[in-house]
């Protein structure tokens, strides 16, 4: 079922994650920090008893998006009309440029104009003149006559008429060329009033002389001849700007009107070019940016699939990793602020800590969430876990990793060695195989690897250490023996860590053997042949006489071929190591399993705590290799030290490198065995349920009867599992072992005894692992705590405490008391008030008290380890020698959160 975390429901209710904890703390639903998840079943009632609350905190959001809406719209709107304002200022500013352009050229088509009209004017006064000196001439050369005289006169009358021309040319030529029009028609008409009479009588002497060369006497440039006009205009193309001396005011117009256009025109095409490229600069800036937010959410989503192929939530991608253990000032440095700061707040959260004090996971995210900081609490279990990404293109098949499992005698090391036998290599001598802990066999030009680690225990001891590198599982079952304990603990072991099961069985060479049995039996744990429509592959061997070895190799291939096994060689190389010793000569050796990449003679690797450069490589059979490449198996020489079976392992390109993390490893390692992860609980099932994803529960059942099993996993398949799933990974009658401590540490379970006890050494594993070990007698008891645990409500108020154990040596019937045990106290120490177990053969045969304890002849209260005594138990007889009793007080506990 889905799970939300509080932070993420406080936003949605659009309140604080403190305020919404309040709420959560006055409903009573357990929560721990912000970052705790609730169940779906607490979010409904949450939302249904918040409801009031959250409407107003949704008509207040309500309101606050609409103001800022209506803001936001009035903002708009603004900005619009600013917009229209300046649209029009710019119309205005063009219909002004328009406008005086307009008249510029008003002004210099008005110039033209005047221009032609005096240039037209000049020519009728010149072509007047020359008319005038012709007939000068003329009449110079005619007779004294009447006729003669008239036509003097006439002559006359033209010179003084040219006389006055010349004078009104004369009168113009001092005028300053600026002279504005009006100005110059002005005196032209003054003059023509003061002179026109007088000019008539006295005109002609002055006429004759002045008439003889009628153009020297004028201005070069009024009126200019069509040539120099010509020439002027030609100058004023090429001319300067203040080269203009002597230029009518109209030319002059003309001319400013042509720069100014001139000007004006650059100026426009100045700014449309500045335009086009602000434009074309603003394109490539916005394409720029496109591209860069096309790759960055390209790189975001290869980022979650790298995340999703390494098993990563992609949601935890951008958050910063924090060890598990961080001291106050390791946290401030990686989240880059004051240890002050994170001081202050943990004060401020009620649990001051100094610099050097690690805090715990809550803590870390709390104090991360306050800072508005996401962060990820990586376990030691991840951090020494190397973790890459292959693209599909990068992959190439690699060969099937197997592991032989099965019950004792069934034939796994008597397989292991025909499997051997037949592919001994034709080159090799005596074709001996040394024990490197893996083999490789080669059928039908394909390879097929061995992992020489018959029984789950290895094989789980391996998984429990985060190694997953088997691919198949051959299960050899006796044929003539057919299914035993070991044979279901292998099955369960092999399904707790996914990987299909192909069944060899063994042993049909003797008249005995019965296979169909075996079939039969299986059925009974999931195991179905394929041929009756199941998922396993069966085949019938004989490791003795070498039968049907083949057949199997072919069946692993086939098996492979279907789970299409892939790996990148192309790569440097990591992988697990299988084996590892110290030997005399040759120092630290290990077998490793290359199971990504290509390894080389010289690279340099680190494997769990162990560093070093690879010196030699060998295979199985002592020779040498230069590479290992994707399911290959090779010994290695060249660690500082001996690695731990399981551990991973990889090459790196620095040596520094490779020292520092071996280093750091190791120490992390001394600072974890102090601080030991812990398993789930029965105690802490449900802060784990809410804090992590964790919805599944595994038991390991153990029981003294068949029937108890039944009924425990009768009763927890009536349990409501919609929020928590109950596996019962494995189940067996018999004492809890040390195997059940290991397979519940590398699934996260815990383990249920029913009338049976650890073994001393399972107890110590579960110790040290922090396995926790539940046991009952009473099967309706463990269904209690198993539901209060899954519904969250578990209140441990008492617990036992072992106080001591006595081994029986010796038993004496004694008038009155009855029987009484002579024992020795082999651990902690007894006392009289003490409640007893007694243990036989790691089953519990009766559960009481102290009759009587004595020493010698005295009564006694309390008997230490080492010391003997005499132990009468109340309302049971049967002690016999060899039994175990165990004391135990039961003691009032607060729950620990
Ligand atoms: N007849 C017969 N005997 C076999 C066969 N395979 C193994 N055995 C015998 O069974 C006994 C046990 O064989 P192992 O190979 O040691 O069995 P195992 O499962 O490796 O035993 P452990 O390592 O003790 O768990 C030996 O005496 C073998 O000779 C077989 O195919 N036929």
């Amino acid at each position: 079922m889905a799970k939300v975390r509080i932070s993420s429901l406080a936003k949605e209710f659009g309140m604080t994650s403190k305020e919404l904890m309040g709420h959560l703390e006055e409903m009573k639903i357990p929560a721990k920090s912000a970052s705790s998840s609730l169940e779906d079943a607490f979010v409904a009632m949450v939302k249904k008893q918040l409801a009031p609350v959250i409407e107003a905190r949704a008509a207040e959001v309500e309101a606050a998006k609409r103001a800022e809406e209506e803001a936001e719209r009035a903002a708009e709107a603004e900005a619009a009309a600013k917009e229209e304002a300046e649209r029009l200022a710019a119309e205005a500013r063009r219909e002004e440029e328009r406008r005086l352009s307009q008249e510029a050229q008003a002004a210099a088509e008005a110039a033209r104009a005047a221009k032609e009209e005096a240039e037209r004017r000049a020519k009728e006064e010149a072509e007047k003149a020359a008319r005038e000196a012709e007939l000068e001439a003329k009449r110079r050369a005619v007779p004294a006559s009447d006729s003669g005289m008239r036509f003097r006169s006439l002559l006359d009358q033209i010179a003084e008429q040219e006389v006055v021309l010349k004078e009104k040319k004369a009168a113009e030529a001092a005028k300053p060329a600026s002279d504005s029009r009006s100005d110059r028609g002005g005196r032209r008409g003054g003059r023509n009033a003061g002179q026109n009479g007088a000019a008539t009588t006295d005109a002609p002497a002055r006429t004759r002389r002045r008439s003889s060369a009628p153009a020297a006497n004028m201005p070069d440039n009024f009126p200019p001849s069509p040539d120099k006009a010509g020439k002027g205009k030609k100058g004023r193309k090429g001319a300067s700007h203040e080269n203009h001396e002597g230029e009518d005011r109209y030319a002059r117009m003309a001319r400013e009107a042509e720069e100014y256009s001139r000007e004006k025109v650059l100026a426009d095409a100045r700014a449309a070019v500045e335009e086009a490229s602000r434009e074309s600069s603003g394109r490539r800036k916005k394409r720029k940016e496109k591209r860069a937010a096309e790759a960055a959410a390209a790189a975001e989503e290869r980022k979650i699939e790298e995340a999703l192929a390494q098993g990563i939530n992609p949601e935890d991608l951008d958050a910063v990793k924090v060890s598990e253990g961080v001291t106050v000032a390791e946290l401030a440095e990686i989240l880059e602020v004051s240890a002050n700061d994170i001081i202050k707040r943990l004060f401020l959260l009620g649990t001051p800590l100094t610099m050097t004090q690690t805090m715990s996971n809550d803590l870390v995210e709390l104090v991360a969430d306050d800072l508005g900081r996401q962060v990820r609490i990586v376990t030691a279990e991840e951090e020494n876990s190397f973790s890459f990404y292959d693209a599909p293109e990068d992959l190439k098949s690699r060969p099937p990793v197997v592991t032989v499992m099965g019950h004792v005698d069934h034939g796994k090391t008597s397989l292991l060695d025909a499997i051997r036998h037949t592919n001994v290599w034709s080159g090799e001598a005596g074709g001996i195989t040394q024990h490197i802990g893996a083999s490789e066999v080669q059928i039908n030009g394909r390879q097929i690897t061995f992992v020489d680690t018959p029984g789950h225990e290895a094989f789980t001891a391996m998984r429990a250490r985060g190694a997953k590198i088997t691919d198949v599982v051959v299960l050899v079952v006796a044929a003539d023996d057919g299914v035993m304990p070991q044979t279901i603990e292998a099955i369960n072991h092999s399904k707790a860590a996914g990987v299909p099961i192909i069944v060899a069985v063994n042993k049909c060479d003797k008249p005995e053997a019965n296979p169909d049995k075996v079939r039969q039996m299986l059925t009974e744990y999931g195991i179905i042949p394929e041929e009756w429509g199941g998922q396993n592959m069966f085949v019938n061997v004989s490791a003795k006489k070498g039968q049907g070895i083949d057949d199997l190799l072919e069946t692993i291939l086939l098996q492979a071929d279907v789970l299409e096994l892939k790996a990148n060689p192309d790569t440097f190389a990591s992988g697990n190591i299988i084996e590892a010793k110290l030997d005399r000569g040759r120092g630290p050796v290990a077998t490793l399993l290359v199971t990504r990449g290509t390894l080389h003679v010289g690279d340099t690797i680190v494997a769990g705590q162990s560093y070093g450069s690879v010196r030699a490589m060998l295979d199985q059979h002592g020779n040498h290799k230069d590479e290992a490449r994707p399911s290959d198996a090779v010994e290695i020489l060249g660690l500082n030290s001996v690695p731990a079976a399981g551990d991973e392992f990889r090459v790196f390109e620095d040596a520094r490198d490779a020292r520092d993390l071996a280093e750091q490893r190791a120490l992390k390692a001394r600072i974890e065995e102090q601080n030991k992860v812990k398993h789930v609980t029965l105690e802490t099932l449900f802060d784990e349920m809410s804090q992590n994803e964790l919805k599944e529960l595994n038991l390991v059942v153990k029981a003294d009867a068949q029937g108890t099993i039944e009924a425990l996993a009768d009763s927890i398949g009536k349990m409501d599992q919609s929020e928590v799933r109950i596996n019962i990974i494995h189940s067996a009658v018999g004492a809890i072992s040390e195997t059940d401590v290991t397979l519940a540490m590398a699934s996260n379970a815990i383990i249920i005894g029913f009338g049976v006890r650890p073994q001393p050494k399972a107890r110590d594993a579960a110790e040290r692992e922090n396995v926790q070990i539940k046991t009952y007698s009473i099967i309706y008891k463990a269904i209690e705590d198993i539901d209060a645990a899954r519904i969250g409500m578990l209140k441990p108020t008492e617990e036992e405490v072992q106080t001591g154990s006595a081994e029986v040596r010796d038993t004496f019937r004694v008038p009155k008391a009855g029987t009484i045990a002579g024992c020795m106290v082999t651990e902690g120490e007894i006392s009289r008030d003490d409640k007893v177990r007694v243990v036989r053969d790691g089953v519990v045969v009766f559960d009481g008290s102290f009759g009587s304890m004595r020493r010698f002849k005295d009564d006694v209260n309390v008997v230490k380890r080492g010391y003997e005594c005499g132990l009468g138990i109340e309302k049971f007889q049967d002690i016999k020698v060899g039994d175990i009793l165990e004391a135990y007080k039961i003691v009032e506990v607060a729950r620990t959160e």
